[in-house]
């Protein structure tokens, strides 16, 4: 393929493009820092494994620019396994390497959806006694939350549709197109 990527004949329409990502991480960063100036040991960001590492990645550099120092650690949690719906059973996966006492701790989300995997990350977070807990997500689908949860900072509200880009995935594809889009409808007849 000359021009585009691999799976661009795959994609129905965009819906965020890579420049809008690209200018809203720089503005929810531009917040984090104002929000954590005083945070004298720093923010230890957690990012929550595969989805969010794009996000992650681009979001900690934002914060180098000009935000408090940042420590990374990650989780990988899975819930919507192989489809389009989420299970509703949240798996460990991998857990965070440290201990988060007394830390500044700021969940780095992809996407929050059903809200079930942030829900339940937020009660296992609950019992380690970090100073603060707050996130940070890039998506989140307002008509789809079965479960509310309390996002302090939110990239883009976008429709209850199933996206692929920029971390999100479909049986484990997608995740490296630098926007995010809906997959036409043949894509998933042919699965
Ligand atoms: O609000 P929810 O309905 O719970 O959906 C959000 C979660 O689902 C996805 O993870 P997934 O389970 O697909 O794992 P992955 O990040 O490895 O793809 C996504 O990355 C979020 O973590
Ligand atoms: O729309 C989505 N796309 C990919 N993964 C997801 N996990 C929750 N919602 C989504
Ligand atoms: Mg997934």
């Amino acid at each position: 393929m000359a021009d585009g990527s691999w799976y661009d004949a795959d994609i129905d329409h965009v819906i965020i493009s890579e420049a809008q990502i690209r200018e809203k991480t720089a503005e929810l960063a531009k917040q984090v820092s104002a929000d954590y100036a005083h945070v004298g040991d720093g923010l230890l960001l957690v990012c929550v494994l595969k989805g969010a590492v794009m996000f992650m990645a681009d979001f900690a550099r934002a914060l180098g620019r000009n935000g408090p120092p940042v420590e990374l650690d990650f989780m990988a949690i899975s819930s919507y396994g192989q489809g389009t719906t989420s299970s509703g059973v949240v798996r460990i996966l991998k857990d965070l390497d440290r201990d988060i006492a007394g830390r500044h701790v700021m969940v780095v989300e992809d996407i929050v959806d059903s809200g079930l995997t942030l829900s339940w990350l937020l009660r296992y977070l609950e019992s380690r006694s970090a100073a603060s807990v707050e996130v940070v997500a890039l998506f989140r689908k307002p008509d789809a939350v079965k479960v509310p949860v309390p996002v302090k900072y939110v990239g883009f509200d976008i429709p209850t549709e199933f996206v692929v880009g920029y971390g999100l995935d479909f049986g484990e594809r997608y995740r490296e197109l630098p926007y995010v889009g809906v997959l036409k409808p043949e894509v998933y007849a042919r699965r």
